[in-house]
């Protein structure tokens, strides 16, 4: 199911309490490490009681029995989709993996790509990666699902090639979006979200667009409604 992922990247409990009070039906949030790490495990287990769905974007990278064990930690919070860095390797997401099995209440558990702030200058004179980035974004990914995984963040731009190569079922979790009017800021694989919907996206992350405009609701719906086109909202 397709769906718009709100980022909540903001300072503190209550300026989420106030930014959530606009809404008038339950969403899909994101809470980031600006936020977890302002408030801590409890801000997740709040926002799912009043009833919203939330993406936990930990980005966890480390040796695979670290990795297990925050895995471990974060399903406890009964947040609806966690996340790690395909960096990290395939024995790191196999131990992920394996940590949430047997769980009768599973996350979805995804893996960052190459982060849409990142355009392929960078990941070539920076990071010194050979491959093209589509190329880079693609080859993480087949390891992502090889390690058994659901899906991918990456920009909706690599979306068709990761459909093609890895099937419609895996998943790709889409941020770096920006409505025409909006600043692109620090995103460099940017689309709008009526390109991530032609692209086929199955969720789109939204963080400023919606969180810094004037009336956040309004923006909120304008951008589902561009995203979800003929589906049902
Ligand atoms: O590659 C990535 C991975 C994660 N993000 C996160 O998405 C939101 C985007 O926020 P905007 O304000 O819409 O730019 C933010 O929380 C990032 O941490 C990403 O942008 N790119």
């Amino acid at each position: 199911m397709k769906d718009v992922i709100i980022a909540l990247d903001f300072r503190n409990r209550e300026e989420v309490l106030t930014f959530l009070d606009r809404f008038q039906e339950p969403v899909y949030v994101k809470v980031g490490k600006e936020l977890f790490y302002a408030e801590g495990p409890s801000i997740v287990r709040e926002i799912k009681a009043l009833g919203h769905k939330v993406f936990l974007d930990l980005k966890f990278h480390d040796i695979p029995n670290t990795v297990q064990g925050a895995v471990r930690s974060a399903a406890g919070l009964d947040a609806d989709m966690l996340n790690l860095h395909a960096m990290g390797g395939g024995e790191m997401m196999r131990g992920a993996m394996k940590e949430l099995e047997g769980r009768e209440k599973k996350p979805l558990l995804i893996a960052v790509t190459v982060l849409t702030s990142m355009d392929e200058k960078t990941l070539k004179s920076e990071l010194h990666v050979s491959l093209s980035l589509e190329e880079e974004v693609l080859s993480l990914a087949s390891l992502t699902k090889k390690s058994g995984l659901q899906g991918v963040v990456c920009s909706a731009l690599e979306v068709p090639k990761l459909k093609k190569a890895l099937g419609e079922d895996f998943l790709t979790i889409t941020p770096g979006i920006r409505p025409k009017e909006s600043a692109s800021g620090d995103q460099k694989r940017v689309v709008t979200p009526a390109m991530a919907r032609e692209l086929g996206s199955d969720y789109i992350v939204v963080g400023r667009p919606i969180t810094k405009a004037e009336n956040p609701y309004a923006a909120y719906l304008k951008i589902r409604a561009e995203f979800m086109g003929g589906e049902r909202i």
